[in-house]
């Protein structure tokens, strides 16, 4: 998505919010917005996401999915949240026998299965929220639009923020977000955008000390999962994937393979420079690894220019 000398005001004879602004972000990439109130960061959002139009200007290469989560949620509608789900699945493009699996699947994620019958003006401000998370994932989007995503929500869901972003960026889709809690320090590979004066100021993600960055497999016992996740972005890397690839329970392990159950993909895009990832395997499974060796393991090998030797 990039915005070409996009200029707005929102009355002909208004102010302009944003003058000559030309930014964009590719596949695979996350900016934050950022900027003291009233600036012009939702003004810009909005414009990424295609809810407003410039005045002049023009947006281009906005991928056809377009996942937008609004600062406040519009919660004033008389549906329950699974159905509101349901429908908002079936605008998005799934069909009738999907629409109402992906509504149930994402209620689950966010934790708002007690709130499934519950009509949205009803609902809690983080509640409504989180609703207004799962309609922008039902989905997968191609860009992903989040407006102070982490403004009311509680603990447990503040934390499945960055992983839902991370799912995006790992399927080549494209995040934008503002935040002016600084939640965002927990995406150290995006773009900073500073929304000053109707101008918007790029700077590019650091490629960290030592420059191209690699990609490291590591395998876990599914029971560490989310302890290995959550140490490994608590040291700045960037986790992409879990998936779960285990064996039947019953089945043999192979002499010399580790019986790990889990696996948490981690750590970091390609550089900057548009060359191929260095993709390295770390196996650390098997549940006979002490914690602070598995930890070692996937950071040594998560050092950039290090991962192959
Ligand atoms: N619908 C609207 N009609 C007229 N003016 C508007 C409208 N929406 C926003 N504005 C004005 O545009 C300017 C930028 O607003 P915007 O909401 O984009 O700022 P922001 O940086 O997101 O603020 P905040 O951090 O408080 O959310 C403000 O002066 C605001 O009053």
């Amino acid at each position: 998505m990039r915005c070409e000398d996009v200029w707005l005001r929102y009355h002909r004879r208004g102010p302009w919010v944003l003058r000559a602004t030309s930014v964009g972000i590719g596949p695979g990439e996350a900016a934050v917005v950022l900027g003291r109130n009233g600036v012009g960061k939702s003004t810009l959002l909005q414009l990424a996401a295609g809810v407003l139009r410039p005045t002049r200007g023009r947006v281009v290469d906005r991928p056809r999915r377009v996942g937008w989560v609004p600062e406040r949620f519009p919660a004033d509608q008389p549906f329950t949240v699974r159905r509101y789900l349901t429908g908002m699945a079936r605008v998005a493009g799934l069909g009738p026998a999907e629409a109402g699996p992906a509504a149930d699947r994402w209620v689950e994620r966010l934790g708002l299965t007690g709130f499934r019958d519950v009509r949205l003006p009803e609902l809690s401000k983080g509640t409504a929220q989180k609703v207004g998370l799962a309609q922008a994932m039902l989905r997968r989007p191609g860009l992903l639009v989040l407006d102070e995503p982490w403004e009311g929500l509680d603990a447990a869901a503040r934390e499945l923020v960055p992983a839902l972003i991370d799912e995006v960026l790992a399927a080549g889709g494209s995040v934008l977000i503002s935040d002016h809690r600084g939640e965002t320090v927990r995406l150290p590979r995006a773009a900073r955008w500073t929304v000053s004066d109707g101008t918007v100021t790029a700077e590019g993600p650091s490629a960290g000390p030592g420059g191209p960055l690699a990609v490291v497999e590591i395998a876990v016992p599914a029971a560490r999962v989310a302890h290995a996740v959550a140490r490994l972005r608590a040291d700045g890397h960037h986790v992409l994937r879990v998936r779960s690839d285990a064996a039947p329970p019953d089945a043999p392990v192979p002499p010399g393979e580790h019986p790990a159950v889990g696996s948490a993909l981690a750590v970091d895009t390609a550089s900057a420079a548009g060359s191929a990832p260095i993709v390295d395997s770390v196996e650390v499974g098997g549940g006979s690894v002490p914690p602070t060796d598995e930890q070692g393991a996937a950071v040594r090998a998560a050092e950039p220019g290090r991962a192959r030797r």
